[in-house]
């Protein structure tokens, strides 16, 4: 199978403190990868050096091929992002915002319509399109946020703790469009705190512990090595 994200000895540094180490994995298509630690582990610091939002001391990342530092245009094009916080723009209403998106990442006009129409529908946000995000509830920015990063089709889906603040109705919807992307060939990385809240969902996972990959493999492995450990 296609290795799309590529992470190559990474170290990256916050006011002089080593904070990641020497982080190298990679993940394939159709492949759902959990970045898995405990609070302080490193998981948000290597979800923002793969979005390139933080710099890293030395190491290389690549997605499709395209190196972060080199090209890092076409690096960006060929991921979305869903933060734990939802980072709206206060003068552009909900439909602007995916318009944006659409833009971005040149969605053709039928595909851009249509997928409004499905994600609107399964988010419950159908009568919000013409609001401004202060007029929103936390969740709804969520959603918001959410549905932008879905509408592109691209090969990689960064998603910082999934779920978080969602209902149980947009939580499975949610879901069962992740499943959907991952079928037709993307590759997700989420992070969470606990594995077992997507382990039917993440088919991989990497382990981080204190700022250093302390294990990876398949999601079933990781259950057998707590099983065995406890
Ligand atoms: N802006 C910052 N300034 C100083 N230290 C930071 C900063 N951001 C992160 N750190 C430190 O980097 C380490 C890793 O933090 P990070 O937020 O990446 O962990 P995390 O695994 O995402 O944690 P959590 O599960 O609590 O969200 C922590 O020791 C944290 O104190």
């Amino acid at each position: 199978m296609e290795v799309v994200l590529e992470v190559k000895n990474c170290n990256v540094d916050i006011q002089k403190e080593r904070i990641l180490r020497d982080i190298s994995f990679h993940v394939k298509r159709n492949e759902i990868m959990a970045l898995v630690g405990h609070n302080g582990a490193g998981k948000s610091t290597l979800m923002k050096t793969m979005i390139g939002s933080r710099e890293k001391i030395t190491g290389t990342l690549s997605i499709a091929g395209n190196d972060q530092d080199a090209q890092y245009k076409s690096y960006k094009r060929n991921f979305t992002y869903i933060p734990e916080e939802p980072l709206l723009f206060n003068e552009l209403t909900v439909y602007h915002h995916f318009k944006l998106y659409q833009k971005s990442y040149s969605v053709p006009e039928d595909v851009f319509e249509s997928r409004v129409q499905t994600y609107t529908q399964g988010f419950e946000l159908k009568d919000k399109l013409d609001e401004y995000p202060e007029a929103l509830s936390k969740g709804m920015r969520q959603k918001v946020q959410t549905i932008c990063a879905l509408i592109p089709d691209v090969p990689v889906l960064f998603i910082d703790e999934p779920f978080m603040g969602l209902d149980v109705y947009a939580g499975r919807f949610l879901e069962e469009e992740l499943i959907r992307k991952k079928v037709q060939g993307a590759c997700i990385v989420l992070t969470t705190h606990q594995l077992e809240k997507v382990s039917e969902l993440a088919n991989r996972y990497v382990m981080l512990v204190e700022g250093e990959v302390a294990s990876s493999g398949d999601v079933s492995e990781f259950h057998e090595l707590e099983r065995r450990s406890t």
